[in-house]
């Protein structure tokens, strides 16, 4: 998370970067510039929000006239890889697939194969890992797990 997106975006848009997620807490004031630009750089925009963020606070950005393409749940504090995962965020992601049924939904933090089944029923389609990839012993297998079950899951959304 950095407190002023905007600065990044043509750093990154000129880098080659694809797509731009910006939190919603570091971007009250400027939002709709933000998505304007990364737009106009070639990148898909997102939004993120902490866990301790209302989901309500996304939804103006997903419904604007010029909408990001994606909302990352954080279900760990933002920082650090390797903690915990918080289940408890699994609600906003149950409750934004429900409003929007062809959103792009990322989950990050905590995901591994003891915890993407929770992420990939209530409707998540993309995944972050960290830990549970580069650390283990072959990380095809766990990127494959991670896969599979989202890929399931999708037939149920
Ligand atoms: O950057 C963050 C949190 O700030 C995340 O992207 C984590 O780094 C994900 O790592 P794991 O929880 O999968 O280890």
């Amino acid at each position: 998370m950095v407190t002023n997106p905007l600065d990044y975006v043509e750093p990154l848009g000129k880098a080659g970067a694809s797509g731009f997620t910006f939190h919603v807490e570091a971007s009250k004031d400027n939002w709709k510039e933000l998505i304007q630009r990364i737009k106009s750089q070639g990148m898909k925009p997102g939004v993120a929000l902490k866990p301790g963020t209302p989901i309500e606070d996304v939804y103006p950005l997903v419904e604007a006239e010029n909408p990001v393409e994606m909302v990352l749940v954080m279900t760990v504090a933002p920082g650090f890889g390797g903690q915990k995962f918080m289940p408890e965020m699994m609600d906003k992601v149950r409750i934004l697939r429900k409003k929007y049924p062809s959103l792009d939904i990322e989950v990050d933090g905590g995901l591994g194969p003891s915890t993407i089944d929770m992420a990939a029923s209530a409707g998540a389609n993309c995944i972050v890992a960290g830990s549970s990839v580069f650390g283990a012993p072959e990380p095809a297998q766990v990127i494959s797990l991670l896969r599979n079950s989202v890929e399931k899951g999708q037939q149920t959304h």
